[in-house]
């Protein structure tokens, strides 16, 4: 069965964002999860597309010890400002999931990166897996798109899923004491291209 949207739901902010939004449902997706898209402004022939994975830590309640958050307001304000797509991809702890996160977190603490600690647990560096995501694209009509990014193998997945990326945009670098020794293990680790302040 191909993906096909189910509904858009218009969708008001509260407050800190600048925008509106439609959240929009899909039916047939791969993974079986509840991945969301939230359109924003007026997508034309080459959206901005910004693939947000969940971390409920950061993106809800602030946590610093990543960037998450502020990635995520970030995205909302400049896809509403240039038109297309925030996908709101379940995928907690990198695919690991929520309560496995927590406990690398404490592997974390105790002197471990985040891919040691991941794999201290028997889990890969990295679990995620976007061919729902471009299922996702592909259902919105949005196939050749700007990718706002700076993680190589996001670009790659999608490519082989069909999705032409006609340009890779980063983010801003939103580097913090408390996130920082997180930033440096994914640029040394995953070839993030994300250019970090000295450390003192
Ligand atoms: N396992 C694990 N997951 C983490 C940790 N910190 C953040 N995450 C998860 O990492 C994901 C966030 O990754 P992204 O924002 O997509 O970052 P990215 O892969 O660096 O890609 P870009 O931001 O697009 O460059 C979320 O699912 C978070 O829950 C951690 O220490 N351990
Ligand atoms: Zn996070």
């Amino acid at each position: 069965m191909p993906v096909r949207t189910r509904v858009t739901v218009p969708l008001r902010f509260a407050d800190g964002y600048q925008t509106d939004a439609g959240m929009v449902t899909f039916d047939g997706l791969s993974d079986g999860k509840e991945h969301l898209a939230l359109a924003l402004g007026t997508p034309g022939q080459f959206p901005l597309v910004r693939m947000h994975s969940e971390c409920l830590t950061g993106d809800v309640f602030g946590s610093q010890r990543c960037d998450c958050g502020p990635q995520l307001r970030e995205s909302v304000e400049r896809i509403a400002a240039h038109g297309g797509y925030l996908l709101y991809l379940r995928q907690e702890g990198r695919g690991i999931g929520l309560y496995n996160k927590l406990d690398t977190y404490t592997l974390q603490d105790a002197g471990l990166d985040t891919y040691q600690a991941n794999r201290a647990l028997g889990h890969g560096d990295d679990q995620r897996d976007y061919s729902a995501a471009a299922q996702m694209l592909t259902a919105l009509g949005a196939t050749t798109i700007d990718l706002l990014t700076n993680n190589p193998d996001k670009v790659a997945q999608l490519r082989q899923n069909r999705i032409a990326v006609r340009e890779v945009v980063p983010t801003a670098v939103h580097a913090s004491p408390a996130n920082l020794r997180y930033l440096a293990a994914k640029v040394a680790h995953t070839g993030h291209t994300i250019v970090l302040p000295a450390v003192h």
